[in-house]
């Protein structure tokens, strides 16, 4: 009997907003960034490895949890046949981001492929192949949360004012103006 594998939850006060699901354990060092971005923002989130592959019982169960707790969007990231994403997509009206992972036979091709081209009816909204591909749907996540939640957008646009000033505070070439100087 297939059960909902690895429970991870921050945020437990409000509960989970986003979803998190990746098609296997080891997919986690790549994924790794979206939790991590999501707990910079303050954003609640849960973990599962869930596979449309290995658990396929289980994704009609995660969709119908997603609905339950009203999760904003589940990320999902997979690697190769990335099937996960959009078979879950299949299951829910949840939004659903989905990040390739790399994998070693094709560099992640493979997963953007899987994961892009979906049908018309079903979409799953894509991300770049491996961890900016994660971070990003992270923030992703964060931005549609934003909508609504004045302080989810306070800490987003904190975020992008100190990647700002990270960009301009690099040291750079003597003699050279940084972007922006006259
Ligand atoms: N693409 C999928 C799905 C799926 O789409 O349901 N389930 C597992 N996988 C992928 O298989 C790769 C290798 O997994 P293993 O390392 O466990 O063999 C992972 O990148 C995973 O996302």
């Amino acid at each position: 009997m297939e059960r909902l594998e690895e429970t991870q939850t921050q945020g437990a006060q409000t509960g989970p907003q986003v979803g998190v699901v990746m098609g296997s354990r080891s997919d986690f060092e790549t994924m790794q960034g979206a939790l991590e971005t999501l707990a910079a923002l303050g954003v609640g989130y849960e973990v599962r490895v869930l596979s449309a592959h290995r658990t396929p019982g289980l994704l009609s169960t995660y969709a119908a949890r997603a609905e339950r707790l009203n999760l904003t969007c589940i990320i999902a990231g997979a690697g190769g046949a990335a099937h996960l994403p959009g078979m879950l997509a299949a299951f829910t009206r949840v939004p659903v981001l989905g990040v390739p992972v790399q994998s070693r036979a094709l560099s992640g091709q493979d997963s953007l492929l899987s994961i892009v081209q979906m049908p018309a009816g079903i979409p799953v909204a894509t991300f770049a192949i491996g961890a900016a591909g994660a971070k990003n749907a992270a923030l992703f996540a964060a931005a549609m949360l934003a909508v609504t939640d004045s302080d989810v957008r306070d800490r987003l646009q904190a975020y992008r004012d100190a990647q700002t000033r990270a960009v301009l505070d690099e040291p750079w070439f003597e003699g050279h103006p940084q972007a922006g100087e006259a």
